[in-house]
This record gives C-alpha cells, sequence and structure tokens, in this order.
C-alpha cells in the first residue's frame, strides 16, 4: 500500500507493509532523517527507494530540502514539545523499568545485549527535552530517535538493537577535514607539552607563581594531568574521554599579571570552545562517588581536590553555561556542591544551574570576603572542607525570613558595581544612567516607526553579547538573514559591502559569540514564544531575549477583547519570564500614538498604568525634527527601577557601521593595521588583517577551514 507523505516540507511516497505499523510522528522523523541522510548529499536524478528494517519502504522525490539547517544558532521548539508526564507515561506503555533521576529518567540501554550490561540503568533521557544519552555505547540523539527505536524493537520482538541504528548527519568533505585538522592539533599540542613534574622545580615554581597557585602541589598537577605548553607559557589541561579514553581536545591557560597584584587569565580550546564539552576531572570520578564539587575553572578543581579530597569536576565554559549534555555525566552525585567563583556573576549562575542540577540536591557556596574561588582559598590557607559544609541548600523557600536574606543584602552593598550588572563598552552613557544591564529585568523600548529601533537595539545588544551575555533574538518583522547582516556590520564597524575579503575573518569571530535566533517570522502566538525561550534557557543558558516587536503577538490572541488588554496580558507573560527565569527581557513595541511634533512618552506606549508598572526600564528612541539637525535621535530613559535615575542622550548614527555609539578612546589596542596605505589607524577596535594577509592565510589553511554546522557533541565521544 502507498500513501504520499509530506515530511517536514519533503513530499515522500512511503510504501507501508502494516499501516499501523508506526504512528506517523514516529515515522516522519524516521523519514526524515534517511531523507536528509540519502539526498542532501547526493540529490538523485530519479527517485530513490530506501528501507528501514521493519518500517516498511519509502520512495522519496528529489524535492527535498536543499539545504542543511544550521542547528548551532537557530532556536525551535521540538516538533512535539514533550513533558516528563508524557515521557514517562510512553515509557510505562512500552513496560520498560524507569529510575527517576535528578535531571534524567534512567532507563537500562536498549542498545547493549542485557547479558552484557554493565550497569543496569545506562540510558538517561533528559527530562526537560528528552534528547537521550546511552553511556555504555555513547549513542545519543533525540526523544523522537528514542522512541523510533523502541518502536522498532518492540515490532521486531528483539532484547535490543545496534548502536548503528541511528543515521547521524553524515560529516561533509570540509566538516571531516575541519575534525582532522584539529585532531592533530590536540595532538601536536599535547606531545610538544611537558608533565610539570619534568620541569626544573624552580621553573615550575615561577610557573605556579605566574598562575597564582603556589600551593597547588605537583601530585595533584600530574594526578590531574596538566602539562606546560613552553612555546606560550601555557598550562595544558586534557579532555579525555571516549570508551577509549582517548584524548579528545586540550584547553589552554595562560596567565598575565596585571599591576594591581590580580592575575588576568586567557584560555583557548582545541576543538574550538562551542564544541568543547569537557567536565575536567570527570575521569578520576568513580562510580561509586556520591558526592561533587563543581567549580567554573580548572584550577578551582584542583585545589579543592587537593585540600578536601573531594570529586571534582570544573565546567568548560566557566560560569557562562551548563550545557545539557552534560546532565547525565552529573546524575549518579546525591550531592552537588556549587562553587563557581568569587563574583556575584558566579553566584548567579549558580542558582541557574541549580535548577537544571535539580534544587534538592545542591548546595550552594556564596562568594564574600571569607569564601573565595577554591585557587584563592587555597593560597590563603583556609579550610575548604569548612567552607564547602557551610555551603547553602539550593531549594527555594517561598517565605523566608530577614535572617535568611542578610547575608544576600550585605552581599549587594559590598559589591554594588557588580550588582548594577554588565556595563556597555560602546554606551556610556547608557551606563551612567542605567548603570548596567541586569538579570531578570524587563525593558520596554520604543520610538517612532522607521525611526531605527531595530538597529539601535541590536547594537546595545551586540555590546552585551561581546561579553559573554548569552543572547536569544526573535525578531518577527525582519529576517534573521536582515538582522545578522545588520549585526555584522555593527561587529566589523564598517561596511563589509566594500570590503567583501574581509568577510570571513569577521564571521569567524561573529560565529564565536552566544548568540541564537529563534525562527520565527510574522504573527505568532505568545505562548509559543514563550515555550520557545524558555528550551532556549535551558539549552543555553540565555541571559537576555529581545522580542521586535510585540505587535507580532497581538494579531492572534482573540480581537474581540480590548487590545490594550491584550497587551497588558503579553507584557505580564514576558514579565513573569523574566522574574521566573532571571532572564532579561528587552520587549520593542510600537507607540499607539504618534504625534508629528510632540516628543513620546512612557503614555504613548501603554495601554494602562498595569503594563508601566510591569516594565523596571523603560526606554524611547527620539526623533527630533529640528531644522538644525534632522533626523537627530537621542535616547531617553524615562524609568529605571534600579535606581531611579532618569535622563536623555544625544546618539549620532554612522550609516556605514550601522551604529549609534561613540568611536571608543584610549581603549587598548588589540591590533593596529591600517586596511589601506593612507587609512588612519583604528583605535581601540579589532581591525581585520590586510588583503595581503588574508591571501596568504587563506593558502596556508587552503580547504581546511571552510565552516560548517557541526552537530552537538558529547563529551565523552567528542563525536
Ligand atoms: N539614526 C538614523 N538615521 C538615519 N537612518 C537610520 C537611523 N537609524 C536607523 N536608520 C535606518 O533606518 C532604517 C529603519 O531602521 P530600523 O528598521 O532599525 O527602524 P525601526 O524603528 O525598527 O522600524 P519599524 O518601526 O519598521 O520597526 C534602516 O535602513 C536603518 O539603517
Amino acid at each position: 500500500m502507498w500513501r504520499r507523505l509530506l515530511l517536514r516540507g519533503t513530499t515522500c511516497l512511503l510504501q507501508v507493509e502494516d499501516p499501523n505499523f508506526l504512528h506517523q510522528r514516529h515515522f516522519s522523523s524516521l523519514c526524515l532523517r534517511l531523507v536528509t541522510h540519502r539526498l542532501i548529499h547526493r540529490p538523485p536524478a530519479a527517485p530513490s527507494v530506501l528501507r528501514f528494517p521493519g518500517a516498511g519502504y519509502f520512495l522519496a522525490n528529489n524535492e527535498t530540502r536543499a539545504y542543511k539547517k544550521d542547528t548551532k544558532s537557530t532556536v525551535e521548539l521540538p516538533v512535539c514539545p514533550i513533558t516528563v508526564t508524557d515521557i514517562k507515561q510512553y515509557i510505562r506503555s512500552k513496560d520498560i523499568p524507569f529510575h527517576d533521576g535528578y535531571s534524567c529518567l534512567h532507563i537500562p540501554s536498549i542498545f547493549v545485549e542485557s547479558s552484557a550490561r554493565k550497569d543496569s540503568f545506562s540510558l538517561f533521557i533528559d527530562k526537560t527535552t528528552g534528547q537521550f544519552l546511552c553511556k555504555d555505547t555513547l549513542v545519543e540523539g533525540s526523544w523522537e530517535d528514542l522512541q523510533d527505536c523502541l518502536e522498532v524493537m518492540q515490532k521486531e520482538e528483539q532484547d535490543f538493537l545496534s548502536p548503528h541504528v541511528l543515521l547521524g548527519y553524515p560529516e561533509s568533505v570540509e566538516e571531516q577535514e575541519e575534525r582532522e585538522r584539529e585532531l592533530r592539533e590536540v595532538q601536536r599540542i599535547w606531545s610538544s607539552a611537558v608533565p610539570l613534574t619534568d620541569v626544573p622545580e624552580d621553573e615550575a615554581q615561577l610557573i605556579k607563581t605566574m598562575f597564582q597557585i603556589p600551593k597547588v602541589s605537583n601530585a595533584t598537577l600530574k594526578k590531574f594531568g596538566v602539562r606546560l605548553f613552553k612555546p606560550t607559557k601555557s598550562l595544558v589541561f586534557p579532555w579525555f574521554g571516549g570508551p577509549d579514553s582517548s584524548l579528545k581536545g586540550v584547553k589552554l591557560l595562560s596567565a598575565q599579571n596585571t599591576d594591581t597584584d590580580k592575575v588576568t587569565y586567557n584560555e583557548a580550546t582545541v576543538p574550538k570552545c562551542s564544541s568543547y564539552y569537557n567536565l575536567f576531572g570527570l575521569p578520576l570520578v568513580s562510580r561509586m562517588d556520591s558526592e561533587v564539587v563543581l567549580t567554573g575553572r580548572e584550577l578551582d578543581t584542583l585545589a579543592v581536590s587537593q585540600a578536601t579530597g573531594l570529586p571534582s569536576v570544573a565546567l568548560p565554559r566557566g560560569v557562562s553555561c551548563l550545557p545539557p549534555v552534560l546532565l547525565p555525566y552529573l546524575e549518579q552525585f546525591k550531592r552537588v556542591t556549587l562553587w563557581l567563583g568569587e563574583d556575584i556573576r558566579s553566584w548567579e549562575a549558580s542558582k541557574i544551574f541549580s535548577r537544571k542540577l535539580g534544587l534538592r540536591r545542591c548546595s550552594l557556596v556564596r562568594p564574600g570576603e571569607y569564601q573565595p574561588s577554591p585557587v584563592e582559598a587555597l593560597a590563603q590557607g583556609k579550610n575548604l572542607n569548612r567552607i564547602i559544609k557551610a555551603s547553602i541548600p539550593a531549594a527555594h523557600k517561598s517565605i523566608v525570613s530577614f535572617k535568611q536574606l542578610r547575608e544576600d543584602v550585605y552581599g549587594e552593598l559590598l559589591n554594588t558595581e557588580q550588582v548594577a550588572g554588565v556595563k556597555w563598552m560602546r554606551f556610556p552613557e547608557l551606563n551612567r544612567i542605567m548603570k548596567g544591564h541586569r538579570k531578570g529585568e524587563l525593558t520596554v523600548f520604543t520610538g517612532p516607526t522607521g525611526s531605527g529601533k531595530t538597529t539601535f537595539i541590536s547594537e546595545v545588544a551586540l555590546d552585551l553579547c561581546m561579553q559573554g551575555v548569552n543572547t536569544l533574538w526573535g525578531s518577527f518583522e525582519i529576517n534573521n538573514v536582515r538582522l545578522a547582516k545588520i549585526m555584522l556590520t555593527q561587529f566589523a564597524m564598517q561596511r563589509l559591502e566594500e570590503n567583501l575579503e574581509q568577510y570571513d575573518f569577521w564571521a569567524d569571530k561573529f560565529e564565536e559569540l552566544p548568540l541564537y535566533f529563534m525562527t520565527f517570522h510574522g504573527q505568532q502566538n505568545i505562548k509559543t514564544v514563550l515555550d520557545t525561550m524558555q528550551h532556549a534557557v535551558y539549552l543555553y543558558d540565555i541571559n537576555h531575549v529581545i522580542i521586535d516587536n510585540l505587535q507580532f503577538m497581538m494579531g492572534q490572541e482573540n480581537l474581540t477583547v480590548d487590545k490594550f488588554a491584550v497587551q497588558d496580558h503579553i507584557i505580564g507573560a514576558f514579565r513573569k519570564f523574566a522574574t521566573n527565569t532571571s532572564c532579561h527581557v528587552t520587549l520593542i513595541i510600537h507607540p499607539r500614538k504618534e504625534e508629528d511634533d510632540r516628543e513620546l512618552q512612557t503614555a504613548s506606549i501603554f495601554g494602562s498604568a498595569k503594563a508601566s508598572q510591569e516594565a523596571d526600564n523603560v526606554l524611547i528612541l527620539q526623533e527630533k525634527k529640528l531644522v538644525t539637525c534632522p533626523g537627530r535621535r537621542s535616547l531617553q530613559v524615562t524609568k529605571n527601577r534600579f535606581d531611579g535615575d532618569v535622563g536623555i542622550f544625544p546618539l549620532d548614527f554612522i550609516k556605514a557601521s550601522l551604529t549609534f555609539s561613540a568611536p571608543i578612546k584610549g581603549k587598548h589596542k588589540l591590533r593596529k593595521v591600517p586596511t589601506k596605505p593612507d587609512d588612519e589607524e583604528v583605535e581601540g577596535h579589532e581591525v581585520a588583517p590586510k588583503k595581503d594577509d588574508i591571501k596568504k592565510d587563506k593558502a596556508e589553511k587552503a580547504n581546511k577551514t571552510k565552516k560548517t554546522p557541526r552537530p552537538v557533541k558529547s563529551p565523552a565521544t567528542g563525536k
């Protein structure tokens, strides 16, 4: 029996042996995988017939999707969002025993013969996304993949499946070459680095002083396999993973001493940081360990381990994120102590990460004068065991007394600068009024139609993103390509159309930013948008969401209700989201009325006082219709809940770079290369290499560096 199916944009003719065999939902993910697998890379001239064991045949014509989706920077809700209840129900319906873990459900692996299973519950299903990982075989996939496998097993009456049953996207030649190049680089660095125990004692001591780890012993460095890469005087931290515990990558850490006796660290990873999923210290954890100290840096893990003897692992990207792909590796611990660093940012991150890890098993070390980072605590001769014992349970209580709050209040008073949030590099005037960009706030931004709202907010958000604020864009009006083009131009601070030879240079750097886009366009339902935001917060630890603009969520609401009531409702929903997720939401709203000769006010946006009450900050892009200065814009802050300061400052628009910011003067020069002989040197801003340099660089790299999206890697497989 043949059926014609449209599977996510792909027309397929499907021959079904048993029409009831697979639920269409499972079938669609199965078929899509096969279609993309076979046809994207080799579009057939004629329709091709593929077969999947037990599923029947299907015939795919070549009206297939002609592109491969970039899974890295776009955020989409899964085709069928699931809840933990759905997952449990489904697993029960298949008579599979499960263990309800902290962030995952644990079931017996379906990819290992029952007699050969090392651990009875080694397949982990993420309770939030349904993504699964089998720790025995390192097979991983989506919830739909797992359902397909279970259906096939049942149909075929099999006890287990081959680990190769799931087809992945095959690597392109460029991807394969890049992976091989990275592996060679890892090997090169690792083999030319030397164990610190092999370095003469006085030199080793010098290195330790440089890194401010004088009390970290040689034995500890040896135990964790830390080496020294002499050419750059960097410490090398290895990433061992996979069934064979082979070397998957390295992190190089260099230290620079500043005038204030403080040390600043710089790190680089191979593979690059977006694919570096190493929980440093994991190979030293035994299966029986039930307690762990989670740190933000490898050096902190060394300090904790040496001083306390407790198992400790370090997050690969510090306090910036806890990728869910690492969660299965932390499931075995009944108690997790998060000791992420010494500043407010680490404290905020530890509260957010503990939600992912399961609050009831987490306790947090509050940074403070007597509780610095582990490395510093060790250097100061503090008792690390006592600090860990004094950590605070993360579980939230809805009623608290001042006794419980007094430390928090003290922390805020002690660190006023940090509490004020991340400062803008390009907008000192915004810092003066707003003090900074803080987590969990709602900013409403408005301005006349076509006045440059998107352009301005794009630069404001880019500025923060460049400082490590994980950013998610919901651009409903202009598509993501146009938006990314605006941001890239602002990032490069020049008209790239005229300097296309510099495109790769800037695009490579831009790609490294923690920047994600929702794939919506046009009218959207508020619930879908909020669900997607929630999903992104879980996956990428998003700190800032920009919604451009609210009007695109109004259309689908019931229009018989008062328009302003709908607007109030939507603003209320974003407010709640910001508070619940500690994520900053910037909401662009069109003014409700515009009078040509009058400036906008807070009342020009909101339908009722309730809505203006919900916003923490209100920003207005004013467009003055002056004869002397036509088109001149200024930014007015009419509400600032943090400290009440309001004000206005002028903005100068530079059309070539689409930027509003004043050029930064007197900052340190990252690089000083005039692009043309008569060009001025640019200060405080990175400058692309010259044309000749680029050609040389390209010749050297020859075919090696073409960027293609890579699937998420598992910490253990590195695949
Ligand atoms: N200060 C400015 N002076 C002149 N042109 C500007 C200025 N700011 C932005 N532009 C240009 O105006 C155009 C519209 O800008 P943008 O899309 O950012 O406005 P908007 O306020 O978001 O528009 P809309 O009201 O349609 O949402 C763009 O081409 C942009 O480059």
